[in-house]
């Protein structure tokens, strides 16, 4: 079992150089020549803007007025170098660590059939306590390695393996909800299906127990309460689950209004009259049961109508956009601009293995593309612009996953998790310096800081992603 989160003896931090994160949904904030100061615990108790990236002056200006273990010395320094920058780290809002060996395996499958052919067999398959570690240890290194510092997964149903992801997330540092996945109904195959409600919410909160016992203060890793979605669902699952929900106050996470034959099967398996929803909608049979709440991570939401959209506002549920997935396995193209407008917080989410990439950065990427593509349906106001795609990536995921008092931006009082971006600087031989060849991106020194996100945006990957912290502590370190 993994230990606590103790902060492995981390030393006061100083950081200087280029910071950039989200204001607001379509506004960056620039903060160049500044410094940030992050404690012991990982948490920014000081911000600069007025150093110019000089350390001495940080350090004279900001160490005397945070007392004890604040002297040169004392305190870790990492400058960023010219051009690279901090950012906030990535929040994948959605994704199935148990489904990580399938990414760019989903041929020309939609949902349902895509859940028979590809993705039952391999998530029974991760009973096996070594394949289980050999695929989350990846999964946890992979997704830090492209910046993710909090992710929101699912695992299986298997018990001990959804605790082994927990304890591998809190080992390698990363900030996680776990999922312990519910599902009773012959929708999954017999040898892949909760036995009975009772026993499904017996091994749900054996999993909850485990997560409780080994981060007690959820400093890192929490559980998730996880109906796979309602198809796979009995109603006195359905019941028992939301039961626990109000029992324990934790979050929830399950899909929602992915695909037309799955919202059409719900219909079917659902009636008003079993279930006592105000109405026949995928929103309603999560709100009869209790678990459409703000605590709530709904995945997907592409087919909704108004009426389900507004009821989602009304709970404040939140909403995690898949592009990627919804690209891949045909689903169809989310509305965020609608959703947003609505009201409804959004982050994204890469929900691997649907999604065929673990990266935050190719979601915000092909969010900004799947935008388009509703814009040219006729919704011009639909596009989501650079600014906005990493809005949903770190503050906008930060609130989906109900840690955006913890994460999400470099305000005193949050704590440190982010990322240190470099890009490839261009010299004048048509080189590009040291440390930097062998990136996607290409800077010539005359774009705009706007420009150069941009190009990060649409060209960059993990070879951009240098440093990586969580909660202080650097837990990625790009060689
Ligand atoms: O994208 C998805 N991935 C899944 O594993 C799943 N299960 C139900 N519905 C789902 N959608
Ligand atoms: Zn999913």
């Amino acid at each position: 079992m993994a230990t606590t989160t103790a902060q492995n003896n981390l030393k006061n931090q100083l950081f200087v150089g280029s910071f950039i994160h989200s204001k607001k949904l379509n506004q960056l904030e620039y903060l160049h020549g500044a410094s940030v100061c992050v404690d012991k615990n990982g948490k920014i108790v000081a911000v600069d803007t007025q150093c110019a990236g000089d350390v001495k002056k940080a350090a004279a200006t900001l160490y005397p007025t945070l007392g004890e273990g604040w002297s040169e010395g004392e305190v870790v320094v990492q400058v960023a170098k010219e051009g690279q920058f901090f950012f906030p780290g990535f929040i994948d809002t959605h994704i199935h660590a148990s489904q990580y060996p399938n990414v760019g395996i989903f041929g020309s499958s939609t949902l349902l059939d895509w859940l028979n052919t590809y993705t039952f067999p391999l998530e029974a398959s991760l009973a096996e306590p070594a394949k289980a570690r050999k695929v989350y240890t990846r999964v946890v290194r992979k997704t830090l390695s492209h910046g993710t510092t909090c992710a929101a997964y699912y695992a299986t149903k298997d018990v001990a393996s959804t605790n082994l992801l927990a304890d591998l997330c809190l080992a390698a540092g990363q900030r996680a909800l776990v999922g312990r996945v519910c599902m009773d109904t012959p929708l999954s195959p017999e040898y892949y299906r909760d036995e009975s409600p009772a026993q499904s919410i017996a091994a749900t909160r054996a999993s909850i127990a485990h997560i409780a016992r080994i981060d007690p203060a959820m400093a890192l890793v929490r559980p998730v309460i996880t109906p796979r979605f309602a198809p796979s669902c009995s109603i006195p699952l359905m019941q028992a689950l939301g039961a626990l929900a109000a029992e324990t106050d934790l979050p929830i996470q399950t899909h929602i209004s992915e695909n037309k034959n799955e919202i059409a099967l719900v219909r079917e398996l659902f009636p008003v009259a079993a279930t006592g929803a105000a109405d026949d909608s995928y929103t309603a049979v999560y709100d009869a049961f209790g678990l459409l709440s703000s605590r709530t991570i709904l995945a997907h939401a592409v087919h909704l109508s108004e009426a389900e959209a507004d009821l989602i506002a009304l709970r404040g549920a939140k909403v995690s956009h898949c592009p990627c997935s919804n690209s891949a396995i045909t689903s169809g193209a989310a509305r965020v601009r609608w959703l947003l407008d609505k009201g409804v917080c959004c982050g994204l989410g890469t929900d691997v293995s649907g999604g065929y990439s673990p990266s935050v950065l190719e979601a915000a990427r092909l969010a900004a593309l799947v935008s388009r593509h509703v814009a040219m349906g006729g919704d011009e106001a639909a596009k989501l612009t650079v600014e906005e795609v990493l809005f949903l990536a770190t503050r906008g995921g930060a609130e989906v996953v109900g840690l955006e008092d913890k994460v999400g931006g470099f305000e005193v009082g949050k704590e440190w998790d982010a990322q240190l971006i470099g890009l490839g600087s261009v010299g004048e031989d048509g080189a590009v310096e040291d440390g930097d060849e062998d990136g996607n991106v290409d800077v010539f020194g005359w774009e705009s800081w706007e420009e150069r996100v941009a190009k990060w945006v649409y060209n960059g990957d993990d070879r951009n992603t240098r440093k990586v912290w969580v909660r202080g502590r650097l837990v990625h370190e790009r060689k």
